[in-house]
């Protein structure tokens, strides 16, 4: 027997890429603030931390089934690369990573509505940002393509700008579906288990 499933994300990466590998789940977005980490927090701890918060915000609305939160950031020096607030944003991010390999590191939960137990999982690939030309740069942030992504780029749009370098593309894109799928079996084999 399959458990409810709940995609807690504004993601339409996310619901893709649940939707291609075959789930059947619903969507309710968990709204919740996103401030940029603390000084010395890594990374991985961050998302996971936001994963969490965001599965738990849908659980304690919803009051049943199994709650998925997940949070993506690119990583250069240690600092995160979330979301761009605006295109001055996008730029400084693109400038930051251009020419180099980077981190990119997804946080995911899923959270039992009914029991409060969690499970969580992190999930980092490598990606690498080519050298751009002022123009090629103006061109790309003209285009708006860096929208709503974390590190200003989606790496599924498949720009040469971008390229997966090692680890897992769905990762990069929003949600680690290897991870998710040992995650989902867990949490099915512990409602089974009452
Ligand atoms: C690096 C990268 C990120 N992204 C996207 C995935 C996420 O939607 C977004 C990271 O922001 P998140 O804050 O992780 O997610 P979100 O605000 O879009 O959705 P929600 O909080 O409701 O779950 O960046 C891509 O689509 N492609 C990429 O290559």
């Amino acid at each position: 027997m399959a458990f409810e499933l709940i995609l807690a994300s504004g993601s339409p990466r996310r619901k893709m890429l649940l939707e291609q590998a075959g789930y059947t789940f619903q969507v309710e977005v968990s709204d919740v603030p996103e401030p940029e980490p603390e000084p010395g927090v890594p990374a991985e701890e961050y998302v996971t931390t936001l994963a969490w918060r965001k599965a738990r915000a849908v659980a304690l609305r919803r009051g049943r089934g199994w709650i998925l939160g997940a949070d993506t950031t690119c990583t250069v020096d240690g600092v995160c690369l979330n979301k761009p607030v605006d295109r001055a944003d996008a730029e400084r991010m693109i400038r930051l990573q251009e020419g180099r390999e980077v981190p990119v590191m997804t946080g995911i939960c899923l959270y039992h509505a009914e029991t409060h137990q969690w499970l969580g999982a992190v999930e980092r690939s490598w990606c690498r940002f080519r050298t751009l030309s002022d123009s090629e740069r103006t061109a790309y942030l003209d285009s708006l393509a860096w929208r709503g992504k974390a590190g200003a780029y989606g790496l599924q749009d498949n720009d040469p700008i971008v390229s997966l370098v090692s680890g897992s593309w769905s990762n990069v894109v929003g949600l680690p579906l290897e991870r998710f799928q040992t995650l989902w079996a867990w949490a099915n084999a512990l409602s089974q288990r009452g």
